[in-house]
């Protein structure tokens, strides 16, 4: 799926702006940003339940605005309109079976009896029930994409480790592709191949996580001087100073930078794993803010 400079304003307010996204086969790429950021309307606007303004989404270079086949091999949907909350999973399945045409109903009955989900009402379901069940409906649908808004925020770690593994499972043959949103870093990370940074209305950057973690790194510091020295402000993002104990994340991480950090003369510098959760903070962290706190810090 390739999307292409996809715009929409919302009353004035431009939500999505020049949106580019490519998902190759067989990936997972995560959507990450801000609550409010646009996640939830990139969504809707690629299944065209919002008018876009311009832009395209293509597959197989098809417009799947011009061509509905298409977009029937994308998988999504729009839990906030509650949908599916009159229906048992029974009847969701059977629902699906008409709106998807692979739809794998032995499947989908298969996995609503490994994991125990009840013969009631979606309504009646607790969250994470519907979160697993969701996940199960996507799985099964066998469309070439799936569109996951949030599937994992607030499922037990029980619940999400039957999500995730169902997701890799999908992905697994390299034909299908998941996109997925979710405020759960570290879940995210153990399954994303790739995560998109969504801020101010636009995807500012894909970071494909195996290759940026080889270029950032995280320092753990402790200096002489109470003072944090000008290079570390500069050239890193301080994620905590506690004492005179400073932690830095250095997106670009040279030797060069090397040889002027350990000629700071650090009491200790000891390097941590890079979480994707660090990136995040680097990302979106307001670097002059942390500038003034670590100026009070002095
Ligand atoms: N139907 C609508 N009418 C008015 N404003 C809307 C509508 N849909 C979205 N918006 C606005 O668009 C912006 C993006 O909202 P959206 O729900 O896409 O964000 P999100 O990234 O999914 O947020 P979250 O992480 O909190 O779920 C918000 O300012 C929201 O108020």
């Amino acid at each position: 799926m390739i999307i292409k400079g996809l715009n929409k304003k919302i009353d004035s307010n431009q939500v999505l702006s020049n949106i580019q996204l490519t998902v190759p086969k067989g990936v997972i790429c995560g959507i990450v940003g801000r609550n409010g950021s646009g996640k939830t309307t990139l969504f809707r606007t690629i299944m065209g339940h919002y008018q876009k303004d311009s832009g395209e989404v293509l597959i197989e270079r098809n417009d799947i605005a011009l061509y509905e086949r298409y977009k029937e091999k994308i998988f999504y949907i729009d839990t906030q309109f509650h949908p599916l909350d009159y229906l048992t999973p029974v009847s969701i399945g059977d629902y699906f079976q008409l709106l998807y045409p692979s739809f794998d109903i032995p499947m989908y009955h298969d996995l609503l009896r490994t994991h125990n989900l009840p013969p009631r009402r979606f309504q009646k379901y607790s969250k994470g029930m519907q979160g697993l069940l969701l996940v199960i409906l996507s799985c099964c649908s066998n469309c070439d994409y799936l569109i996951l808004d949030e599937p994992l925020d607030g499922l037990d770690v029980i619940v999400r480790k039957q999500a995730t593994d169902l997701l890799l499972d999908v992905v697994n043959d390299g034909d299908r592709s998941i996109i997925i949103s979710s405020h759960n870093l570290a879940e995210l990370e153990k399954l994303a191949d790739q995560v998109s940074f969504f801020k101010d209305g636009t995807i500012t950057q894909t970071l494909h996580l195996e290759d940026q973690k080889a270029v950032t790194k995280k320092w753990q510091f402790v200096f002489r001087q109470k003072a944090v020295p000008d290079l570390i402000k500069q050239q890193g993002t301080i994620l905590s100073i506690q004492g005179r104990v400073v932690v830095v994340v250095f997106k670009k991480y040279t030797n060069e930078l090397a040889n002027q950090l350990l000629s700071l003369d650090p009491v200790l510098m000891e390097e941590l794993p890079v979480s994707l959760e660090d990136l995040f903070i680097e990302v979106f962290s307001d670097r002059t803010i942390a500038k003034e706190e670590i100026t009070n810090e002095k």
